[in-house]
This record gives C-alpha cells, sequence and structure tokens, in this order.
C-alpha cells in the first residue's frame, strides 16, 4: 500500500511517519503531485498557522492537486481545517472541501486548547472499533463548526466538530500520532478504508 503523507513545509510529518511505521507501513514524504495523485492514500498533516501553510501549498500547486482526489484523504489538525472554507486564523480561505467555517474559540477558555480531550458521537469506518468518549491529544485555537458531515464532536468553550467526513475526505482536529494506542487504531482504520 502507497501512502503518502504531503510535504507542504507545514506538517509534522515525521510523527506521522513513525505512527504509520508502528503500523508496518512505510510512508512515502513528498510534495510531488503525480506520486500523491496515485497514491492508495494520501495523509495531509499540518501544524502552525493557516495564513503562512496555505501559502505554502500554493507555492507547490497542492492547493490545485488535494480537491481531485479520489482516494482516501485524511486530513490532521491544521491539515483538516485548511480542507474547509475559511478560517478565522489570518482571515485564509481553505480549499472548500468541507462546507465548515473554522472560528476561534472565545476567552472564556484557556487558548490553545493543549492535552487530552474526549471524543464522542463517534460515526464512520473511521471510528470503528472505538468506543465513545476516548480520549485523544489536540493542540488548537480554532475549531470546525458542527456540521452534517461532523462524524465525531469535542466540547471544549463550545461543542466542534472535531472530525469531518464527505466522501473520501476526513478530517480530525486531534492528533491520532499522537494519541496512543487508540490514535494509532483510528490511522489503523484509516488505511483499511
Ligand atoms: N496545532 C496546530 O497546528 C493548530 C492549528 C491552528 N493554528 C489552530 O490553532 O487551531
Amino acid at each position: 500500500m502507497k501512502v503518502a503523507i504531503i510535504d507542504y513545509g507545514a506538517g509534522n510529518v515525521q510523527s506521522v511517519l513513525f505512527s504509520l511505521e508502528r503500523l508496518g507501513i512505510t510512508g512515502i514524504v513528498t510534495n510531488d503531485r503525480e506520486v500523491i495523485k496515485h497514491s492508495d492514500k494520501v495523509i495531509f498533516p499540518g501544524v502552525g498557522e493557516a495564513e503562512s501553510a496555505m501559502k505554502k501549498l500554493k507555492d507547490s500547486g497542492l492547493d490545485v492537486l488535494i480537491p481531485t482526489l479520489k482516494q482516501p484523504v485524511l486530513g490532521i489538525c491544521l491539515g483538516m481545517q485548511l480542507l474547509c472554507l475559511h478560517t478565522e486564523e489570518g482571515n485564509t480561505q481553505g480549499l472548500g472541501i468541507f462546507d465548515v467555517v473554522v472560528k476561534r474559540f472565545s476567552n472564556q477558555v484557556k487558548v490553545p486548547q493543549v492535552g487530552w480531550n474526549t471524543i464522542y458521537n463517534l460515526q464512520s469506518p473511521l471510528f470503528e472499533g472505538i468506543n465513545e468518549n476516548e480520549y485523544m491529544y489536540l493542540v488548537h485555537s480554532y475549531y470546525a463548526s458542527v456540521s452534517n458531515e461532523t462524524i465525531a464532536r469535542t466540547n471544549y468553550d463550545v461543542e466542534y466538530a472535531s472530525a469531518l467526513q464527505r466522501e473520501n475526505f476526513y478530517g480530525v482536529q486531534f492528533h491520532p500520532e499522537k494519541s496512543g494506542k487508540v490514535g494509532s487504531q483510528i490511522l489503523a482504520n484509516f488505511l483499511k478504508i
């Protein structure tokens, strides 16, 4: 199985690579559009700030490629946010895969959320065999609003979409690669889709 990890200079590709290796898969870290296009699965990681990350994506022409992909694609954290319509972070237009806007948590809570929180209302094959209210690791100041594409929810300041799916596109706000055994199970489920 060929799993491409999109390398656009704004992703935590190494921890994703290690988490795949623990599952017996050697990921291909690449920004080569042909390699990504012909892979069996695509992981779109991301850490950092949306505006500069989107610029890096555009500089490498990956903003045009990603929406055309037909194989399963998993956006992680900032990767998921960039697949949405828009994020308030830097007033950044997203790729518009998910019909969702990304907003900033209010100042009623400590921002960014850093640490473990539960995911619940689990749907989709991504969470097969995963119990409700499992703890996952999160680091973020912005969140995707709940919509009909929501396949998991988390509550911090507000109830928000901690996972999204539309057709072959999946997104998770949490870091499965940093969420222990349950995180590995979610990645294994993605690889089986
Ligand atoms: N860890 C991250 O990359 C966070 C993504 C985004 N900057 C947010 O704060 O929500």
